[in-house]
């Protein structure tokens, strides 16, 4: 048994280490727990290596659509120097520079497997088998993330699919390869394989980025056809076969067969939380942690387990499955512990610096595709969904001077979400080349609420694609 910790922290994913960072800055002492590398799945196996995958093709395409440049581009995208530059970006999945970053913050941490076995304590087994035990003064915070989710589809585990961590992390690429899913991973993944060469088959049973604005998706599905991915709305796989040869056959539903030579299967992620000891507390192991405003865990009767000493951020708790908004969850987690250890208020009010508001009704996702997507809030449907009188105003994104400039044919959307009753923006999505970087201008004035009256008084400048803000104003009136 160690000395006890004031914080314990299981997961040193981008969520542990900034819970960590929060508790230490606050004064307290925290121990971090991490069975793999630290900096988890972020870092090595999800968003930065593959916007490492997706940014050449990117930078390629911009190139390609303004003269002058464009012929200045001469060859193909080089697949090997792709490559190695997100390996580059993973770390060579080595963790050395996040772990000299937790020892300069003076956060202790413990490799290998962590378990809740009563409540505040964490036993910890290393890789030998050596077990630890950690004590929590104040509380424990699981940041274990999620994983892949795999289906119970005939075949499909014995076929060993690539999940998106072998996507994510391959020295080769397929020639053919087919895709279960039409979320996030897929599209993302469909754009990279099909840009370095792969003949690609998506199969979207429910659509292409089906829950966000319906322009978003047959946009993306649009360009993805025009890379020469087989995109097949609709198509459920029914088995799936490994071939004596290593080529894969999936039988979809209505009898149709697809050949590959990799299936990746990309259909939404499960919770770390099936070997966490969950049950020593009262908890069911493999399940998503349910927890309050305050990110505290919830028991079975709804009330914050114990007296409140277990906390869950980030993908493990199923809020948000975003790297920034877990980071988010993270500050107002560490600061409520600090907080509630030396007895000062909490600030649980919307809002409140310790609580996560944002992850209702305000959370921005930029989607790496081609297009980019770039959303913050409530789409149409949504907001309808959520009782809200909406008005919905749309303006093309090519209709403005700087998309003209920006790129010869740009073609882009934007859709503004008004709130009707409070008239203030609700929702807000951009379809379009390099619209990541003007979502922020968005998400200031959805979680500031700024009054429509008052945004026109922001002025986009002249001429950059940001006009597009005064033009869906004028679209709206005054
Ligand atoms: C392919 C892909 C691309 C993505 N791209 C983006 C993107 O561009 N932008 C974005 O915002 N989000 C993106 N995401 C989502 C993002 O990766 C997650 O939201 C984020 O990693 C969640 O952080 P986390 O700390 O909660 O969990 P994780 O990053 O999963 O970290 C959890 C850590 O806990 C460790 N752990 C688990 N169980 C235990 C245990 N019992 N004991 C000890 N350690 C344990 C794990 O090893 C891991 O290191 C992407 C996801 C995927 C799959
Ligand atoms: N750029 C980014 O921000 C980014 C990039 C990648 C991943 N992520 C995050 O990672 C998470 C996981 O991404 P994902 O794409 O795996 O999940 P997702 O939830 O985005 O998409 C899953 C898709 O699979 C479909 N599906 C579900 N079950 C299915 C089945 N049995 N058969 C066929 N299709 C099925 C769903 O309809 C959905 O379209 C997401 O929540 C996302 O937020 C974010």
């Amino acid at each position: 048994m160690t000395t006890p910790y004031d914080v314990v922290v299981i997961g040193a994913g981008p969520v542990g280490e900034n819970v960590a960072d929060r508790i230490v800055q606050g004064g307290l002492t925290v121990a971090i727990v991490e069975r793999e590398l630290v900096g988890g799945e972020c870092s090595y196996w999800a968003c930065m290596p593959t916007k490492a995958l997706l940014r050449s093709g990117a930078a390629l395409r911009a190139a390609r659509q303004v003269p002058g440049a464009r012929e200045a581009v001469t060859g193909d995208l080089d697949v090997a120097a792709v490559l190695a530059r997100r390996d580059a970006f993973a770390s060579n999945w080595q963790d050395d520079g996040q772990v000299s970053w937790l020892e300069s913050a003076g956060i202790p941490l413990y490799r290998g497997h962590g378990r809740l076995s009563a409540d505040r304590v964490v036993e910890v087994t290393a890789e030998d088998g050596t077990t630890t035990t950690l004590t929590a003064r104040h509380a424990v915070v699981v940041a274990t993330g999620s994983g892949a989710l795999v289906p119970d589809i005939e075949g499909l585990r014995d076929a060993a699919p690539w999940t998106s961590r072998e996507a994510v992390a391959a020295k080769q690429v397929p020639g053919r390869l087919a895709i279960i899913g039409g979320g996030v991973v897929a599209s993302e993944m469909a754009t990279a394989f099909s840009e370095f060469g792969s003949s690609v088959t998506m199969l979207a049973r429910d659509g292409v980025l089906h829950l966000a604005e319906p322009f978003v998706g047959e946009r993306v599905a649009e360009s993805l056809r025009a890379k020469g991915v087989s995109v097949r709305i609709g198509a459920e796989a029914g088995s799936v076969k490994r071939n004596d040869d290593g080529t894969v056959s999936i039988t979809l539903a209505d009898g149709e067969q697809v050949d590959a030579d990799e299936l990746l299967v990309a259909i939404g992620r499960t919770p770390n939380t099936r070997d966490l000891g969950l049950d020593t507390v009262g908890l069911t192991p493999g399940e998503w942690l349910t927890v309050d405003d305050t990110l505290r865990v919830l028991g079975a009767d709804g009330a914050p387990l114990g007296d409140g000493w277990l906390y869950a951020a980030g993908d493990v708790n199923r809020r948000v499955l975003l790297t920034h908004q877990g980071k988010y969850q993270a500050r107002a987690v560490g600061d409520v512990i600090v907080a509630r250890a030396k007895g000062e208020a909490v600030d649980d009010d919307r809002w409140g610096r310790h609580v996560a508001t944002a992850d209702e009704r305000a959370v921005p996702q930029v989607v790496f595709t081609d297009p980019e997507v770039a959303s913050v809030g409530l789409t149409a449907a949504a907001a309808e969904a959520a009782g809200l009188r909406i008005r919905v105003v749309d303006y093309d994104l090519a209709a403005t001077a700087g998309s003209s400039l920006h790129a010869e044919g740009y073609q882009g959307h934007a859709r503004m979400v008004v709130d009707e009753d409070r008239k203030v923006i609700a929702g807000f999505t951009l379809v379009g080349p390099d619209v990541a970087e003007m979502l922020h201008a968005a998400t200031i004035a959805v979680v500031g609420e700024v009054p429509l009256d008052r945004l026109w008084h922001a002025v986009p400048a002249f001429p950059t694609v940001s006009e597009v803000w005064l033009r869906l104003l004028e679209t709206y009136g005054r």
